[in-house]
């Protein structure tokens, strides 16, 4: 049967003796969704997706996968995903078409299929000229491309890959990054990364982790809106406390500079202005700055964003 919710956690936990490395986090994955998981390292993204996978039980929680509770058969459940752990598990020894056929065989694609699933998965992975070359022998983005290769061949409608461009130079980064972007054109995506920039790349939602909990849940585009504006503005004979009615804080920044931030409903510029004229305080500069996607991040993931967090 096709579901349109593909994977479907709830108050997924993982303690490691007294140490919670996930805590409770809800997660879903409608079909054709690219789902970003972004969080720095230690922050129990592996965890998780080691639990979304079946290859590590969770201590709570509930996994459905393509309608199927993963617990309950768990071999059932995982016939609907592709997995690219942190470490592709390929194997140097075993040429390329060695390696993709034991794959498809544990993926329980029947043997008239393999020749094609085979051929099918070279194809979408660029990997068809190298199909007789030792793995040992392939750089490490070609091999990058194996681990995906071995995720598809049994056409899965979820791939799910951990960092998958850790440890590859910027040209191959570039590469797998397109690769993903056309591998999920025919699948779902759950793709992990500490690095934003990546997931920006790649794809249409995004789940912050932080210390084993979800600290937002939302599309890129509303993790942007979330930028609140402050305001930049330094005077050259400054006044001795700067107030103004209506702003949230206002930080001196020494030498006359100041960062001002309020509700994003008032912009204070003309009142700065007519202030400076009126006090003679000598504006030198003013700026409206919002704060970066990286900012932010690093303000969701060191703690700070306590306002940010609600919205998850
Ligand atoms: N087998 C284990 N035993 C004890 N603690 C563990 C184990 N595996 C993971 N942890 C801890 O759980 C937390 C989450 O780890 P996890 O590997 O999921 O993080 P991550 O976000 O994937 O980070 P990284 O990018 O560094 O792999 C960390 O504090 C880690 O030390």
């Amino acid at each position: 049967m096709e579901h349109d919710i593909l994977i479907e956690a709830r108050g997924l936990t993982r303690r490691y003796g007294p140490n919670v490395a996930v805590e409770s986090i809800d997660l879903t994955l409608r079909r054709g969704e690219i789902l970003g998981l972004l969080g720095p390292n230690g922050a129990g993204k592996s965890t998780t997706m080691k639990m979304l996978t079946g290859n590590l039980a969770p201590t709570g929680g509930t996994v459905k996968i393509n309608g199927i509770d993963l617990a309950a058969d768990p071999k059932g459940a995982k016939r609907s995903i592709g997995y690219l752990p942190e470490q592709p598990p390929v194997h140097p020894e075993l040429t390329v078409d060695e390696y993709l056929g034991f794959a498809a065989a544990l993926h329980g694609v029947a043997k008239k299929d393999r020749a094609a699933a085979l051929q099918r998965a070279k194809q979408a992975c660029g990997l068809t000229e190298v199909s007789r070359r030792l793995i040992g022998n392939l750089s490490k983005g070609y091999q990058q491309r194996v681990g995906l290769a071995q995720a598809i061949i049994h056409r899965p409608p979820v791939i799910i890959l951990d960092e998958p461009t850790v440890g590859l130079d910027p040209i191959q980064i570039r590469e797998i990054r397109s690769l993903i972007a056309t591998l999920a054109k025919e699948h779902s995506v759950i793709l992990s990364s500490h690095i934003l920039p990546e997931i920006q790349a790649v794809c249409s939602r995004v789940l912050i982790v932080n210390r084993g909990r979800v600290v937002f849940h939302e599309s890129l585009a509303k993790l942007a809106s979330e930028a609140i504006p402050s305001y930049y503005v330094q005077f050259s004979r400054p006044p001795e406390h700067l107030e103004l009615p209506g702003v949230s804080a206002i930080s001196a920044l020494g030498e006359g500079r100041y960062r001002i931030e309020s509700d994003p409903s008032f912009d204070p510029r003309e009142a700065l202005v007519e202030r400076s004229v009126a006090n003679g305080w000598g504006l030198l500069e003013l700026r409206r700055q919002t704060r970066s996607l990286e900012e932010i991040f690093v303000s969701l993931t060191s703690g700070e964003a306590n306002e940010l967090r609600k919205a998850a």
